[in-house]
């Protein structure tokens, strides 16, 4: 009905979904001035990735040029003549693109504070794949002899095609599925934790978060399990309130909450920022570049992938590959496959 509704509309709202549904145009506040993105919300989160991204490459490249031009200036300023004239040069050069405005650098509001705890290592081999083959059909393996290692200082992000079998691989590292072939051999003292959206679908909506942590685990005092909530910035009247009043991205933080009291050695995440906005997805990036646990994750997210990424590994016929750059080398090598220019 909404989306019929000719005259202007103005909609505050945590459901994405929603502003999906409804809206055209998204306003965007921050440090005191509004930013208009047209689209609705899953492109305003494209274009201001896009943007970001861009403007922190600006930024980068003009706080270098001028890194080097200063120090090119107190280096030769008052060398022989030559030198002299060029860094006079340069000087001049250093105040025009100051006159002209440069890049600023991206800030971000940060909105929440996600923690997970430290938990202490396990020496390796944490978790390996021993010429492990798979197929949900003999006659249609999904991977053939593979083998790696992943240990509590890997930080992989897992691409590749749909239907590749990345979250396959997941299952498969957990245990939920077993190897038609091969070996998959756990440290005996490894927790994991895996994070997918068929989560939020066993949460009990009729319960508040507080209810569901304090029933998950049972024999702890409510004010532990506040905090526990807290730390994924859950806070207040959120954490009474039956859960079906949370917006999507206020379930998902029930979720990495109920996760991480689990203190897991390892974390495999599956697509966890589809319900998330920018803000709260830079918090989770952060929170993993400070935890001190493994870490796999699948993610159409290439702004995640490149703040808490280490290594890329390609699932694909069959195999997992080791990427040899980082994942704007391979969004690059994506775009050249299917013949898109810069
Ligand atoms: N339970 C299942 N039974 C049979 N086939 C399955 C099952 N789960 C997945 N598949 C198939 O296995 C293949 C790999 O699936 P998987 O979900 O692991 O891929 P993916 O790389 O994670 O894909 P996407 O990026 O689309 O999520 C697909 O062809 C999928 O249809």
């Amino acid at each position: 009905m909404l989306k019929k509704f000719t005259r202007i509309l103005v909609v505050i709202s945590h459901s994405q979904d929603f502003l999906n549904g409804v809206c055209t145009n998204i306003i965007h506040m921050q440090s005191k001035t509004l930013k208009i993105y047209s689209g609705n919300y899953d492109q305003y989160v494209q274009t201001r990735s896009e943007l970001e991204e861009n403007q922190m490459k600006q930024y980068k490249w003009e706080q270098d040029q001028i890194a080097n031009m200063k120090e090119y200036i107190a280096r030769f300023g008052h060398g022989s003549a030559k030198l002299a004239r060029q860094a006079q040069s340069k000087e001049k050069t250093l105040a025009k693109m100051e006159r002209g405005g440069l890049a600023e650098k991206v800030v971000r509001d940060k909105v929440l504070i996600f923690r997970f705890v430290d938990v202490g290592k396990l020496p390796p081999p944490v978790l390996q794949f021993v010429e492990v083959s798979f197929g949900y059909t003999p006659e249609n393996l999904i991977y053939k002899n593979i083998e790696f290692g992943v240990d509590l200082d890997s930080r992989v992000a897992l691409v590749g095609p749909n239907g590749a079998g990345k979250s396959t691989l997941l299952k498969l590292m957990t245990g939920d599925l077993h190897p038609t072939d091969g070996m998959v051999r756990r440290h005996n003292h490894l927790r994991i934790a895996q994070f997918h959206q068929h989560l939020a679908e066993k949460l009990n909506l009729d319960m508040s978060a507080l209810h569901y942590m304090m029933r998950e685990y049972p024999g702890n005092e409510e004010e532990k399990m506040r905090a526990a909530i807290g730390k994924f910035g859950l806070t207040g009247k959120a954490q009474v309130m039956p859960m079906n009043n949370l917006s999507d991205g206020q379930k998902a933080r029930v979720i990495f909450a109920w996760l991480a009291y689990r203190q897991p050695h390892m974390l495999l995440l599956d697509e966890p920022t589809n319900h998330l906005d920018i803000e709260t997805i830079d918090s989770l990036a952060e929170a993993l570049s400070e935890w001190d646990g493994g870490l796999v994750l699948v993610s159409h997210d290439f702004r995640l992938i490149n703040q808490v990424a280490k290594e890329i590994w390609v699932c694909e016929n069959q195999a997992v590959t080791r990427w040899g750059g980082d994942i704007m080398d391979f969004k690059q090598h994506l775009r050249k496959k299917a013949g898109l220019s810069d």
